[in-house]
């Protein structure tokens, strides 16, 4: 009986990335950074939380070894005492964009080096032909926003004028994305859904990784809050993938949250969706209790990036990952012999960083394999380690990039 899950942290990056200083990131360190403001008492929030940072549980699987290995970093906390069978690490990104679906992408074997369109930080950020394209086939008066910018912040800008306009809120950032905002009742849900799809095609020819749907309700700037009715809309992985690997296989895929849309919906075998980290982590466990022989249960917790990262929200983050720490127990209780589970991340976000964008950065192996020797799992060159890891585990086939570790933590050769 072999089964493997794998939790990602969205954002929770652990610094150190040896290419950081060519995305203007060199020192960014979502992990050192909150643990840091912590112990100094920079992130307490009355009734939220207070003082240094909480997490008995991932410490207990190698947060605190992970970090040193990562960048040196010493995390006071993280001295307990690691769990029979942990193993830990951190682990480098190869693929040229610090983005979701570039992180989760390696992760599952496919590092992409090359090919992603960025729009430029210029007003107007998106090429005449394509703002035009956008009007006329998606039948809008006009569209707003036409730059890079913060989600939040646009919202308030534009919101009004999207309101009495009908024209909707197009951005974007570093990122390979296009993100448009409208009105869930004034614009309709259903419409922004249409448009985000017209959109998606016109942005193909253009390598755009993602487009966005991000709807929104409230009537005033001050009352505007995004719903959880986000939607993304990713270009098709361009190679298979481990899911496509394990899913043609015979095991089955089952996926939360996010990596549905992250991976256009190839390879899933089911998907269970939820708004919020903690009705995440529910639904985790019940694919959890749900997986077989040969499956694999793939969840994304996004709060820890939408709520927190690009907020620069540092208190927030931190209870974010105190909440989740608190919940490992209930996902470590359900492993047997035979089983793989990891938590890891898919880049970073520092929330003490410039800025509002992702961080270039190094991403933590904090796991357990029950019945296998765990320990150091050390540096690896590429996150597509994890992949191949899972795959040597559940018996797939290897695929092209990245060495498995599953030797190091004790499994057959
Ligand atoms: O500021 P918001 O809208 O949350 O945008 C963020 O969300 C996008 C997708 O994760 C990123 O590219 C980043 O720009
Ligand atoms: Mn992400
Ligand atoms: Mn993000």
């Amino acid at each position: 009986m072999a089964r493997a899950f794998v939790f990602v942290l969205d954002s929770f990056g652990i610094g150190g990335a040896a290419d950081a200083a060519q995305f203007g990131d060199e020192g960014a360190n979502t992990f050192g950074h909150i643990a840091d403001a912590c112990r100094a008492g920079l992130a307490d929030r009355p009734g939220l939380r207070a003082g240094p940072l909480h997490v008995p549980h991932m410490a207990s699987l190698g947060l605190g070894e992970a970090a040193r290995v990562a960048t040196g970093y010493t995390f006071e906390a993280g001295h307990g005492s690691l769990l029979p069978f942990a193993f830990h690490g951190a682990a480098q990104e190869i693929s040229s964009g610090k983005d979701t679906p570039s992180g989760h992408w390696e992760i599952a074997g496919l590092p992409l080096r090359f090919g992603w369109g960025r729009f430029p930080d210029t007003v107007p950020a998106f090429p005449a032909a394509l703002t035009k394209a956008m009007i006329r086939e998606g039948h809008v008066p006009g569209i707003l926003g036409n730059r890079h910018a913060d989600g939040t912040t646009i919202i308030e800008q534009f919101g009004a004028e999207h309101i009495a306009t009908g024209k909707p809120i197009c951005y974007t950032s570093v990122d390979s994305v296009l993100q448009i905002a409208a009105h869930e009742e004034h614009f309709g849900l259903e419409r922004l859904y249409g448009f985000c799809k017209v959109v998606r095609r016109l942005c193909d020819p253009l390598k755009i990784g993602r487009v966005i749907a991000r709807p929104f309700l409230g009537e005033a700037p001050g009352t505007f809050t995004r719903t959880p009715g986000r939607r993304d809309y990713s270009v098709s992985p361009p190679e298979p993938t481990l899911l496509d690997r394990i899913t043609e296989a015979g095991g089955r895929v089952l996926a939360i949250g996010k990596i549905g849309d992250i991976f256009a919906h190839r390879g899933v075998t089911k998907l269970r969706k939820a708004a919020g980290n903690m009705a995440m982590f529910d639904q985790a466990l019940a694919a959890m209790d749900e997986a077989g022989d040969g499956d694999f249960v793939f969840a994304n917790f996004v709060d820890f990036d939408t709520e927190f990262g690009h907020r620069r929200d540092t208190p927030g983050y931190a209870a974010a990952l105190e909440a989740f720490d608190r919940r490992v127990p209930e996902a470590l209780a359900r492993l047997k012999t035979g089983d793989l589970f990891l938590l890891t991340a898919d880049h970073g976000n520092d929330p003490t960083w410039r800025g509002t964008d992702h961080t270039r950065e190094r991403i933590p192996l904090m796991g357990m394999a029950p019945g296998l020797a765990g320990g150091s799992v050390g540096l690896r060159p590429t996150f597509s380690d994890i992949g191949e890891t899972v795959a040597r585990h559940l018996g797939t086939a290897p695929g092209k990039y990245g060495t498995s570790f599953y030797r190091e933590i004790g499994g057959h050769a």
